[in-house]
């Protein structure tokens, strides 16, 4: 393929939320601002959107992947504006969400951010953690802040500020509720650098946050912090699809390798077919663009970064077949508990649109950093897992009417200490080497579905100022 008469040629690899957030803005940025613009989209699978899976049946609306996105990180809603989809969203029911300890399930106490406390009251009644432990955290008020000021892991720094206890039965869940990571190895700064900048100003982390979290209001809104469409995530998939140029999409196509050609870069692809191209978007996760980069001696330090495998078991039952004792929406297992599964919702309180009258849904989370091998298991014995790991929480007397099993192999990018380093690193060594590609996607700045739209459009303005600007 050759770039035709006089346009300028763009490629974007990869068709998860990053790529289709690129294709898409770059293509209106072209038609709004009338530059001459060809722009291809390749994916490698037969269907875009990625771990963006959504699978409707009999009724019920089921997540593969993610469920939902943060409503105060804008970028999301914006692009459901721009597709004119943004009637079709709907925000999470609020309930209490629960950490399961072993000796049962325990309200996250009110007043935490991300488990640091705002409140003291609702963290001293907690039966989360023993007096002892409650003792050690109050160390926070008075322990030093910390020296360095390079990056730490996550687990040492909270360990330091609050003992083990309420970080294993709190902290530590409601992160693995995120990254599914190890808070030892995870970054602090490529995480929650909000949490160092606290102790660097506030010295104690309580009461810094108690500073600057803003006041709960008196009546709490029925509004939750989550958003989907009702019809599930894969609705803006298909929105994306559906507005992009006609000849636009390339699927079940894989890019092999790519080598510079003066100004441009030329694409190999696995139909023995090459495209040369003015500018390139890599979209795909670390574990995918490392061997293309590694040709060229770039990104190697990303072989250090890991990724980790889980696995997601959605369960639909009759409403009769649970007996559930408590409100709420959903729960997370804390890593010192005798159970396989870290994370269950209550999908059909959560989001009551994705389950028929008169049933119930359950989704189940298997794998996280150190504890993987249970995602190799069948079918079948995933379904088992949870099942008997549900029934030791929640009264469940009949068999599932039918389950729909994912797993996702090396699908939760790590952010290990030092991972703003190697990021700045490799995109300075890949401009230097390929000014033409730009990097994007969950492995780099972020790993929420509006981190990965934020990045897609960042890349698709230096793409352009490239391209009709400089
Ligand atoms: C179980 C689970 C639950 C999650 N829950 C949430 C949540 O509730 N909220 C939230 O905000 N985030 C959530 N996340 C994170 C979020 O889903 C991801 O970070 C995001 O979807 C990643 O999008 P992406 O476009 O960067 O990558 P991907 O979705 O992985 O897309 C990359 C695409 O590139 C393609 N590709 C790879 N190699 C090549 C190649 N050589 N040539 C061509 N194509 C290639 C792949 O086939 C794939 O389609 C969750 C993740 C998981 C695994
Ligand atoms: C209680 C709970 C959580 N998370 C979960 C529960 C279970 C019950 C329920 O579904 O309500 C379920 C969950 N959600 C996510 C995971 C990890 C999946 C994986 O990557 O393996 C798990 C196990 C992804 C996620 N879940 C979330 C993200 C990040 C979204 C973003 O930052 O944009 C991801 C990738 C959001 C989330 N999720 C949670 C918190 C505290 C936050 C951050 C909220 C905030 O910042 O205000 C906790």
């Amino acid at each position: 393929m050759t770039v035709s008469q006089g346009k300028r040629k763009v490629a974007i690899i990869g068709g998860g939320i990053t790529g289709l957030a690129a294709a898409f803005y770059l293509q209106k940025e072209a038609k709004e601002k009338g530059y001459p613009l060809e722009v291809v989209l390749i994916e490698a699978s037969h269907r875009l959107g990625g771990k963006i899976q959504t699978v409707r049946k009999d009724g019920f609306v089921i997540e593969r992947g993610p469920d939902s996105f943060l409503a105060r990180k804008k970028s999301f809603g914006i692009l459901a504006e721009d597709l004119g989809i943004s009637d079709q969203l709907v925000s999470n029911a609020t309930g209490q969400a629960y950490i399961l300890v072993n000796d049962g399930l325990h309200p996250i106490p009110g007043g935490s951010v991300m488990g640091i406390p705002t409140q003291i009251s609702p963290f001293i009644t907690s039966g989360l953690f023993s007096w002892s432990g409650k003792f050690r955290a109050a160390g926070d008020f008075v322990l030093p802040k910390s020296a360095v000021n390079e990056d730490q892991s996550v687990g040492q720094f909270l360990r330091r500020r609050f003992g083990g206890e309420v970080v294993e039965n709190l902290i530590e869940p409601l992160l693995s509720g995120i990254y599914s990571g190890d808070i030892d190895k995870m970054s602090l700064q490529a995480t929650f650098p909000q949490f160092y900048k606290l102790e660097q100003e506030h010295r104690s982390l309580i009461i810094g946050s108690k500073k600057t979290t803003p006041k709960q209001p008196v009546v709490k809104s029925k509004e939750g912090i989550f958003r989907t469409f009702r019809n599930g995530l894969e609705t803006i998939v298909e929105a994306i699809e559906a507005q992009l140029e006609p000849g636009s999409v390339m699927k079940g196509v894989r890019v092999e390798r790519f080598e510079r050609v003066g100004n441009q870069v030329n694409l190999f692809l696995n139909n023995d077919s090459e495209m040369l191209l003015d500018q390139l978007i890599v979209a795909t996760p670390h574990l995918a663009a490392l061997p293309l980069f590694e040709d060229h001696g770039l990104m190697t330090d990303f072989e250090e970064m890991p990724a980790t495998s889980v696995a997601t078991v959605a369960l639909a039952f009759k409403e009769e077949a649970v007996k559930q004792d408590k409100e709420g929406t959903g729960f997370l297992v804390s890593r010192n508990s005798d159970y396989s599964i870290t994370a269950c919702t209550w999908t059909h309180r959560k989001w009551p649109t994705t389950t028929p009258d008169g049933h119930v849904l359950l989704r189940g989370f298997v794998g996280r950093a150190g504890d993987e091998s249970a995602v190799e298991l069948s079918d079948s014995e995933l379904e088992k897992i949870v099942l008997a790991d549900l029934r030791k929480t929640i009264k469940i007397d009949q068999e599932p009417l039918f389950s729909v099993v994912t797993r996702w192999k090396n699908a939760s990018p790590q952010y290990v200490v030092g991972h703003k380093e190697r990021v700045a690193k490799a995109k300075k060594e890949i401009k230097e080497q390929f000014p033409m590609i730009k990097l994007a996607g969950s492995s780099y700045e972020g790993l929420g579905l509006p981190d990965c739209v934020d990045q897609g459009k960042a890349a698709v303005s230096e793409v352009l100022e490239d391209l009709f600007v400089k």
